[in-house]
Parts: C-alpha cells; structure tokens; sequence
C-alpha cells in the first residue's frame, strides 16, 4: 500500500497493491496492521457505510459536530471527485479544501480525520461510495455546510446542477457554522 499526504498533511491518498491475474483482481481494502504503520494513525473503525448514486448526485458537505468520525473513503463502482473541507479553527489550512477523483479504476482511497466536511459528486453514470467511520452516525449531531459555499470555492467537475438532498439543499454559509478548535 503507498500513502501520500495531500496539500493538507493530515488528509492522505491510499492506494493498496492490487493483485490481477487472469481471473480478474485482489487486494486488501483494509489492513489495520498496514494502516498504522504507514499512516501513523491508530484507528478503530466502528461502522462501515455504502451509497449508490447517480451521475451529477452531490452527497455533502456534512460532518458530526461532536462525535466527529474519521472516515476512510473509497469507490466500489463508478467515479467520484470527492471533497474535504478543514473545519479545525486551529489549522493553517482552515477553510482550506482539496478535492480528488476516486474511482474503482484508479482504486485510491481517502483518509479524512475527525475535523473535516468531507462530499463527493459522482461523475460516472453511477456511483457505489464505501466508507469506514471512526465513530457511529449521530443525525442529532450532524451539520452540513453548503457545497457552493463561495467563501469555500470549491470547484466541483460540475456538468448542469446537481442533484441534492433537501437537507444539503439547505447547508449552512461555513461563516455561519458550528467549527472545531
Ligand atoms: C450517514 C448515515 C445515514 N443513515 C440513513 C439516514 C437516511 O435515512 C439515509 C440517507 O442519509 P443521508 O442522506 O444523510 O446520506 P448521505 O447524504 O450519503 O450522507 C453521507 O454523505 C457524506 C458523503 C458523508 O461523508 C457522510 O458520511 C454521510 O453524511 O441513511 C444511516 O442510517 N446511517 C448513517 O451513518
């Protein structure tokens, strides 16, 4: 497996070794022991999630303001061009986003610490989005930030408008949102 750090050191891009042969491919999507050691993070995972989407369907940007949840991102189907926000006050890079395609073609994976809005845009005809969390869902708890905030800029792949929850529909302005220290 490599591991790189993205332009936010504490985000980074996972790519496991994939073993094809005639019979198609295999490879860890998880490796505890691996993880740590090429991370540095020690995690425990509590909940695996799965969503299929649509093309141009928009998933974000939520985070829990307490009980925030690592999540380790990936794509079984399709592609995406996922998001991280860094919503750490203490951070250099607070406000700061990156956005990165994962696919099931290039197989990366994204490591979001506790203390981002993480979303994603799907850009194939379908997407299936799996993901690990570090901690449980808690919907009391969860606050969204508006995928176009402009104060955010995030320059989603757009083609058209996107398809959006009533709840994303009605993010609120990052200015306007609950943060961490
Ligand atoms: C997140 C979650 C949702 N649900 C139920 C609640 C709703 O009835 C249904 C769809 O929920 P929601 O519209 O919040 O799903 P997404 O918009 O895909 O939410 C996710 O989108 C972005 C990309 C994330 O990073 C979050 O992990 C997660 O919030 O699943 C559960 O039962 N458990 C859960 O952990």
């Amino acid at each position: 497996m490599k591991v790189t750090p993205t332009a936010i050191p504490e985000v980074l891009i996972l790519e496991p070794r994939v073993f094809g042969d005639d019979r198609g491919f295999f490879f860890e999507s998880f490796n505890e022991r691996k993880f740590e050691q090429l991370t540095g993070v020690s995690v425990h995972f509590v909940q695996d999630n799965h969503s299929k989407s649509a093309r141009n369907v928009l998933r974000g940007l939520h985070y829990q303001i307490s009980q925030p949840q690592g999540k380790l991102v990936r794509v079984s189907a399709g592609s995406v061009y996922d998001v991280v926000v860094d919503l750490r006050k203490s951070s250099a890079f607070f406000g700061r986003w990156i956005g990165l395609d994962l696919s099931a073609e290039n197989q990366r994976q994204l490591w979001v610490p506790p203390g981002f809005a993480h979303g994603f845009m799907v850009t194939s005809d379908s997407a299936e989005v799996q993901y690990k969390t570090t901690d449980y869902w808690a919907p009391e708890l969860e606050r969204v930030i508006l995928w176009n905030d402009p104060d955010i800029g995030i320059e989603w792949p757009l083609s058209g408008v996107p398809m959006l929850s009533g709840k994303d529909s009605k993010g609120a302005l990052l200015a306007q949102s609950d943060v961490f220290p």
